[in-house]
């Protein structure tokens, strides 16, 4: 453990990502509404201005607060939002854990509040399930205050870096099951899915579901790595694709119908298709403004704008790669309708009847929160435009008609240039026919009438609104679609996809998502045709990178986090000569198939090392092993490394070697087994050790090299590392450690109930650790803050509270300090020790 396994980008985008609202502000060059730029000058130290007079014109003129409720909705966004955190479920610990907030927190934690100008502590969120999502109402200058304060702060940073709770907004908790995160980083999402597809899975067990979890940005595809190595899983496989062109990975279709669980192939369309999507997309972000103050200066009517096609386009890939029947969720952080409701209408218009919005008001029904807007206006340069009709011919490539309530083109007058690509495109309104392939119908009324003020027919009260001063929140805005039936495929003439593909920079970026559709029915797309077409008004990085990262960075410290050995390998995937800046802003595409990225992943199939494994381990043969090896070295005598996969990831894999290997992994499996490459390493009969992530599953499948200790044993270990075999305190423990072979085993910690004479059993609630049997002593595998954390959720468990008091019932024969004088002896396994906690 430690800083030591990062890679340097990695560091460096925690640093730049910690929150901290009283930064030293950069001159900085802001866009105006009306296009104009101010450069403002560095003021010193100072707070973030919670101001923008460009948002209030924008937001009291787009009614989504009344015009009574603006003041206390202005005043609720300049606050700091309420820290918001969530217990792992799947945890071992997750009763402990409630039960801890439960009846100690909430109580010390109340008396701190009453005390001071707080209502109230700590609280559990009300629409969420089994007191599994909290609230706390100190910011992070009151955590530091006091003892009390400081121990409850103590608390959340060891839960979090452990993977018992995940810090996250309490508006994102909003869940759904669904499989493939288009837009994934930082990951708080993916955990939480996660969590879902193993709730209720045995020990030793593996989920059938699993999640693919991608993301642009392969800096941010790190902080996901990091974020859900704490979930163990071998259910997850990370990929860094543009979302809007996340690959079909084609299969040969003798191979369809060989899934199953999670994925499945329709041999019509010979394709990877999902049970869930979720596009969590890239968006202004001004729904974060209350934990990301520094957005009230970024903020500009352009960055809604600017993200409008591709939002369209991600939420259009999202449902070509999602099965019938199947179900996705679009949601932004912004509270713009631009960026919301803008988008599901058009996806609705796209689709027609294969696609439906849902009502989820019945869903989470404690949640407070809005319908969806049927009317709003768009803003350009300074102007509120009511209809596309409005809009200048010069800013037609900026401003497009899915931005309006009624997604009219509106070729209504001569001057207007004949655009049969345009017509084509956003006059498919939903009347069945465009499902069937044929040329959607326009509607000659919606070419002619000038409308004042547009009102959308489409079902958008549909749509989730979260505002924040409902429920001392940040804004969210949700909408959950059924896909009814295949996609419409728009039959366009040759000539006409030609030109699509080819006019990069003045082309609709909608164009993309509908020569996507074809995909389906085998269209290859050329990623060079199409990444660097040209979004409007580019939208500031910031904006692109979402908000959600300072969860994960704010409160770890970074030289504690835990080891990734992955992370090391992976290089910034971004060819600089292939990054393009558009629209004259700052953003840069990635261009796909310039991927420089990890080396991919193989199957790992060295049978003499397995076999040398399982036999030393005596791994019981039901354990599947065949085909849920993969590694990063095809030279599998040197793998430093083995990972396994759940049969669902191995499928995707299967399928993605017979596609041609179209996915960028970044990060796949559990670690299951390192190489011992210490001195008395190379002395074993087996060089694999079983990493600590890997223990649990395989826990239930060991027979040999497997001791169980007595609770006090088990604490020493714990606290002192390294124990000679004559000085447990259970002697015939002692000695059957020594009976084992050199090298690593595991030491499960013996329950209460049970006699030495028992036979070992394993269920949800054993304790294992892995550990190495040396020539003189057992010494544990696992880092510093593994054995604090286990110490302390022990001690919670027989309620003395305290970490040093495990278990005291039991006396000790040995002095500390004799145990401790053991540790400097054993010298040799400083070496093992060392590779253990820091690989
Ligand atoms: C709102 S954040 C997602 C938060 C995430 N769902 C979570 O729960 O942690 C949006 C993400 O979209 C990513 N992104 C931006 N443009 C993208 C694109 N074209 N394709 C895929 N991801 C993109 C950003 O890197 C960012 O991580």
């Amino acid at each position: 453990m430690g800083g030591r396994g990062r890679s340097r980008t990695q560091r460096k985008h925690f640093r730049h990502n910690r929150e901290n609202v009283w930064k030293r502000s950069k001159p900085d060059s802001t866009q105006q509404d009306d296009g104009t730029t101010t450069t403002t000058r560095d003021p010193g130290w100072e707070p973030f201005a919670t101001q923008n007079p460009a948002f209030d014109d924008y937001y009291k003129e787009q009614g989504i607060v009344s015009a009574e409720e603006w003041d206390v909705f202005v005043e609720v966004i300049r606050k700091p939002l309420p820290a918001a955190f969530r217990i792992n479920s799947s945890s071992q610990f997750s009763c402990d854990i409630r039960s801890q907030l439960e009846n100690d927190f909430v109580k010390s934690l109340q008396a701190e509040a009453a005390d001071g100008s707080e209502v109230e502590g700590i609280r559990p969120l009300p629409w969420y399930p089994e007191n599994l999502a909290w609230q706390s109402n100190f910011s992070r200058m009151q955590l530091r205050k006091n003892q009390t304060l400081e121990r409850f702060h103590e608390f959340l940073k060891q839960e979090n870096e452990i993977g018992n709770i995940t810090r996250q907004e309490a508006v994102s908790m909003v869940g759904t099951s669904t499989v493939l995160g288009l837009c994934a980083a930082p990951g708080s999402k993916t955990f939480q899915l996660l969590e879902m597809i193993y709730q209720s899975t045995e020990p030793g067990s593996l989920p059938s579901g699993m999640v693919v979890a991608n993301d642009v940005d392969v800096q941010r595809c790190n902080l996901l790595i990091h974020q859900t190595k704490r979930m163990c899983t071998a259910n997850l496989l990370v990929t860094n694709h543009e979302a809007q062109h996340f690959p079909s990975c084609h299969l040969n279709k003798n191979c369809a119908n060989a899934f199953e669980n999670g994925v499945a192939m329709e041999p019509s369309v010979n394709q990877l298709l999902f049970d869930r999507v979720l596009c969590d997309v890239p968006c202004s972000g001004d729904g974060t403004l209350r934990k990301a103050p520094d957005i009230w200066r970024k903020w500009s009517v352009g960055m809604g704008n600017g993200l409008h096609g591709l939002q369209v386009q991600i939420a259009m890939r999202g449902l070509s790669l999602l099965k019938v029947g199947g179900r996705i969720v679009y949601s932004t952080c912004s509270m713009n309708p631009v960026e919301n409701e803008a988008v599901v209408a058009e996806i609705l218009r796209r689709c027609g009847v294969s696609v439906e919005l849902l009502d989820v008001s019945s869903e989470l029904p404690q949640l407070v929160r809005r319908p969806g807007l049927k009317k709003w206006k768009v803003r350009d340069k300074g102007t509120w435009l009511s209809s596309f009709k409005d809009v200048p011919k010069y800013r037609t490539a900026g401003i497009t008609p899915s931005m309006f309530p009624s997604g009219k083109s509106y070729v209504d007058t001569p001057n207007k240039d004949h655009d049969p690509v345009l017509e084509e495109r956003h006059d498919n309104d939903c009347d069945g026919d465009s499902a069937n392939g044929s040329e959607p119908k326009t509607d000659p009324e919606s070419l002619t009438d000038a409308l004042d003020e547009e009102i959308s027919t489409l079902p958008l009260e549909r749509c989730m609104r979260i505002v924040p001063h409902d429920q001392n929140t940040g804004a969210f805005f949700i909408a959950v679609f059924q896909k009814l039936s295949p996609l419409p495929a728009i039959q366009k003439k040759p000539s006409s996809l030609h030109r699509q593909l080819k006019s990069n920079t003045n082309s609709h970026p909608d164009e993309v998502a509908n020569v996507e559709n074809q995909d389906m029915n085998g269209v290859e797309i050329h990623s060079e045709d199409v990444t660097d077409e040209k979004l409007p008004d580019a939208a500031p990085e910031a904006a692109l990178l979402g908000n959600e990262l300072e969860e994960v960075a704010s409160d770890t410290d970074t030289n504690k986090m835990s080891e990734e050995n992955e992370l090391e390998d992976i290089q910034d995937p971004v060819d600089k000569e292939a990054c393009s800046k558009v629209g004259g802003g700052k953003r840069k595409l990635q261009i796909q198939g310039k991927w420089r990225g990890v080396d991919p992943v193989v199957f790992f199939t060295n049978d003499a090392i397995v076999g040398s494994i399982k036999t030393f381990y005596g791994i019981d043969e039901s354990f599947p092993f065949t085909g849920h090896l993969v590694t990063r070295n095809s030279d599998t005598d040197h793998v430093k490394r083995i990972y396994y996969v759940s049969k669902s990831v191995k499928d995707i894999l299967e399928l993605n070697f017979k596609g041609g290997q179209q996915l960028k992994i970044t990060s796949v499996g559990l670690k299951m087994f390192e190489r011992q490459s210490s001195k008395e390493g190379s002395l074993t009969q087996c060089a694999f050790r079983i990493s600590s992530e890997g223990l649990p599953l395989l826990l239930p499948f060991i027979t040999k090299q497997i001791v169980e200790a007595s609770p006090i044993d088990f604490k020493h270990l714990l606290q002192y590392k390294t124990i000679k075999f004559a000085d447990f305190v259970d002697a015939e423990f002692g000695e059957k450690a020594s009976q084992l072979m050199l090298g690593c085993c595991v030491v499960v910690l013996r329950k209460v109930d049970r006699s030495l004479l028992d036979p070992l059993q394993v269920d949800g609630s054993t304790i294992a650790i892995g550990c190495w049997r040396g020539r003189t002593n057992i010494s544990v595998m696992v880092t510093a803050i593994e054995c604090q954390e286990m110490l302390e959720r022990l001690s919670v468990r027989v309620g003395t509270g305290n970490g040093s008091k495990l278990l005291e019932t039991e006396q000790s024969s040995v002095e500390p300090g004799e145990l401790k004088a053991n540790v400097a002896e054993t010298i040799e396994n400083a070496e093992i020790i060392e590779e253990a906690t820091v690989s």
